[in-house]
């Protein structure tokens, strides 16, 4: 934070700013701001916005809970840790000279000159409404079917939709896309000179790239977008609508305290300690789809801020006679839903689930192909579902649709909400698990709150803890110190590590699947590791890899999901990407990285998905027990591509034999003919006298019992048999003797049944009972 010139140290700075909201010598006012009105101002860190902005927040780190990581420095913990909390328990403190103290919450970046823009809004609104639709579909059981549209509404639409008269434009030279006649005269020179210089490069016989046109600046007109996500999951209980969707952050200090880290250093974030400072129903330690546990609060914020348009929530549970709709904005500054309309109506064709609608600014054109590459990768990682994508624009011509069939009835297994391994929580999370526990003295706490901590272990702990510890001491009077002490044991102590048994990968099945629906690749193969452990949490990594197919350019294509879902910005860092381009070699498995059309998908799952950055995009390359999954992962696929791809060669090597052997049957009897002919000429003319066979055979070509004809046969007869004597031969040395067959199944939709699956490095092998 700028000290406006005092003298004071950065750790003081930071302590006397916190201590008083207070009128500073430049009478530089605090004011306080609601965390719906914060998550508005920094809609960036839910991918709400371009990455510009998004850097020059992380660039600018003035703001006062950056200094979150110096806290435990302090003389006074417990006192630091009340002010920081009292601060954010009364909101957030920024202070009110937006220009030079709040450059964090994007008007840095108008400084920088980059304007609010609709950037990644319409891409992470439908992502965030399709993962929610899943995640409704899953909870149920029930194999989801979600239909998402977009409608592009025109400026005339959309102002007729908030009573607007549409304008006509009178003063042209005032709008940002005028153009000058100087400057018009300025381009047209521009286009013509391009043009000569083409021609000219023509004519010399060089490349020409397509004619170039320097268009007009472009109008910064605003598109605006209807998106619409229907879905058959579970619904909302009535009651609950509005706070699930308008009440975007609970105003609960040690809850948002924890979250907040989190948004600032991009820490490993648990779902849980994100999730507890919102409206939702996904809470606890578990795998699960969100990044943030905004999704659909941030839609609404950024439709409040860009059309001020409410959301339309349709929604019923199973078995209800009515569905229940809300028409609901959200009040920013209080951070409460407002109701328009909240009624219950009738639903005789008993259908359950959501249809939620959202009209927002966005931005199409740019975010088309990301879109429809979420869409198609979603297919991939979730082939049980069953998926209608729909774009509607104004002019017909533009229309999409796809759909996305479903390949299979067979969900993975809900991930389980699990308890937290010692070695993964931090001393604020010790502390909350201490204030929601229900375990009255240390000795419950330690061995019901964890995993991987039994009775006895427990009793060992405390005995190590030193002599202010007991058993039966009571959980909950443990002072700031004493929990320093139970974490720093936890830090050093040892613990076994946490099974994977709460995850829930795609299964190497679905994967497969997934990628044969949508790749429709020439090889493809798959594995899945075993559960590993980083930081206490349990991370399962499965990967796929194709060669050839629909719609995959030569070289390699990178396909990377979290949580089972794909993440597709910011790849070049990633762990997936880093690991595929240097740590493989390709060669080695008979592979082409640059010829080859490969297609590299992997999958990690975990309690706690290490992304880094503030967008959570991507996964570093520093987590060395991942990098190196991920690296066995992929080249477990590579063993097993390369048996695939060395038969191929080898049957491709014996059709190339047998062909060119195929090629000189002709010629080589048309000779023979002619030289037996020559022979039995003179056979018969008693010049050359033959003896018993070969005079015998002599006659059956004078007679034409023997042809070229049946030379041909017979001689195209012994290439297949000796063909086929070599590939014997061949095939008994390797120990191969015939191509791997592979039976299929086609199982029905409706059935229902239970399976066990037996892993090996080169196959999966599942048991349907
Ligand atoms: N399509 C839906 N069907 C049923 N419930 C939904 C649906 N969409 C949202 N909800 C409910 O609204 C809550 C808030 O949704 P929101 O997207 O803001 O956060 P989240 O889903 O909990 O977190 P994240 O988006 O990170 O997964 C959810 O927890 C869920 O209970």
């Amino acid at each position: 934070m700028e000290t406006g010139g005092s003298s004071e140290s950065p750790a003081e700075t930071k302590k006397s700013k916190l201590k008083t909201p207070r009128k500073s010598k430049d009478t530089q006012l605090l004011k306080q701001k609601s965390p719906a009105e914060f998550f508005a101002d920094n809609k960036n860190i839910a991918g709400f916005d371009n990455v510009s902005a998004m850097l020059s927040w992380i660039d600018s780190g003035h703001w006062f809970l950056c200094n979150y990581g110096d806290i435990g420095s302090y003389d006074n913990y417990e006192a630091s840790m009340g002010l920081v909390m009292g601060a954010v328990w009364r909101g957030l403190v920024v202070t009110s000279d937006n220009k030079t103290r709040v450059p964090a919450f994007g008007l840095n970046a108008s400084q920088e000159g980059i304007k609010e823009a609709p950037g990644k809004c319409l891409y992470t609104t439908v992502r965030e409404l399709v993962e929610n639709a899943l995640d409704s579909a899953e909870a149920i059981s029930e194999l989801p079917i979600i239909e998402i549209t977009i409608e592009e509404i025109g400026r005339s639409q959309y102002n007729s939709m908030i009573g607007l008269a549409d304008y006509e434009r009178v003063d042209e030279a005032l709008y940002d896309d005028f153009e000058s006649a100087k400057a018009r005269e300025k381009r047209l020179a521009k286009e013509a000179r391009m043009q000569e210089t083409q021609a000219k490069n023509a004519a010399l016989g060089k490349k020409v790239k397509a004619p170039l046109s320097l268009k007009p600046i472009k109008s910064r007109e605003a598109s605006f977008y209807r998106v619409t996500c229907k879905d058959n999951g579970r619904g909302m209980p009535h009651d609950d609508i509005p706070n699930m969707f308008g009440r975007g952050f609970e105003s609960d200090p040690l809850s948002f305290f924890y979250f907040f880290p989190v948004l600032l250093f991009s820490f490993w974030p648990s779902k849980s300690s994100i999730s507890a400072v919102l409206s939702g129903t996904k809470y606890g330690l578990k795998q699960t789809r969100g990044k943030f546990g905004l999704g659909a609060k941030m839609a609404l914020i950024w439709s409040k801020m860009s059309t001020g348009l409410p959301i339309e929530i349709l929604s019923s549970m199973k078995g209800q006679s009515y569905s229940s709709f809300c028409r609901l904005d959200i009040d920013i500054n209080k951070n409460i839903p407002h109701i328009h309309v909240h009624q219950k109506r009738d639903n005789q064709e008993r259908w359950h689930g959501a249809d939620i609608q959202i009209v927002i600014e966005g931005n199409w054109t740019t975010y088309r192909s990301k879109i429809l590459h979420y869409m198609r990768q979603m297919a991939v990682i979730t082939p049980y579902a069953q998926f209608l994508f729909k774009f509607l624009s104004e002019y017909p011509e533009k229309n999409v649709t796809v759909r996305f069939a479903r390949r299979t009835d067979i969900m993975p297994p809900a991930p389980l909400e699990t308890k937290y391994h010692p070695s993964a929580v931090d001393l604020l999370l010790i502390k909350r698990l201490i204030a929601e526990t229900s375990k009255q003295n240390l000795l419950q706490f330690l061995q019901h709150e964890f995993v991987n901590v039994g009775k006895s272990h427990a009793e060992r702990l405390i005995g190590e803890m030193g002599s202010d510890f007991g058993p039966k001491m009571p959980v909950k009077s443990l002072t700031s110190q004493q929990i320093v002490r139970i974490h720093q044991l936890f830090r050093q102590a040892k613990f076994d590590d946490p099974s994977g048994d709460c995850l829930s990968p795609a299964g190497e099945y679905n994967l497969r699947l997934g990628i044969i629906k949508e790749l429709h690749p020439d090889m493809v193969a798959t594995y899945s590791g075993s559960a590993q452990v980083f930081e206490g949490h349990p991370f399962i990594v499965e990967a796929g890899l194709s060669l050839g197919g629909k719609d995959v350019k030569q070289g390699l294509n990178i396909f990377r999901f979290a949580n089972r879902i794909p993440l597709l910005f910011e790849q070049g860092a990633d762990v997936v990407t880093r690991t595929a381009i240097k740590r493989i070699n390709w060669n080695s498995y008979k592979i082409n990285q640059t010829q080859d059309k490969i297609g590299v998908f992997v999958s990690i799952v975990s309690t706690k998905i290490p992304f880094k950055g503030t967008g959570k995009e991507y996964i570093g390359d520093d987590i060395s027990e991942i990098a190196s999954a991920v690296k066995t992962a992929i080249q477990q696929c590579c063993i097993q591509l390369k048996s695939k791809i060395v038969k191929r060669i080898q049957a491709r090597e014996q059709q190339e034999r047998k062909r060119s052997l195929n090629k000189y049957i002709p010629n080589a009897t048309g000779a023979i003919y002619e030289i037996l002919k020559d022979l039995s000429r003179a056979h018969a003319s008693k010049k050359r006298r033959c003896e018993d066979k070969d005079a015998e055979l002599l006659k059956q070509v004078s007679a034409k019992l023997v042809t070229e004809e049946t030379l041909r046969e017979k001689l195209a007869q012994h290439v297949e048999q000796v063909d086929y004597e070599m590939a014997m031969e061949y095939a008994t040395q390797t120990g191969v003797n015939e191509e791997p067959r592979e039976d299929i199944y086609i199982p029905p939709l409706e059935a229902e049944y239970n399976f066990t699956e037996f892993y090996s490095p080169v196959f999966v092998f599942r048991l349907v009972h």
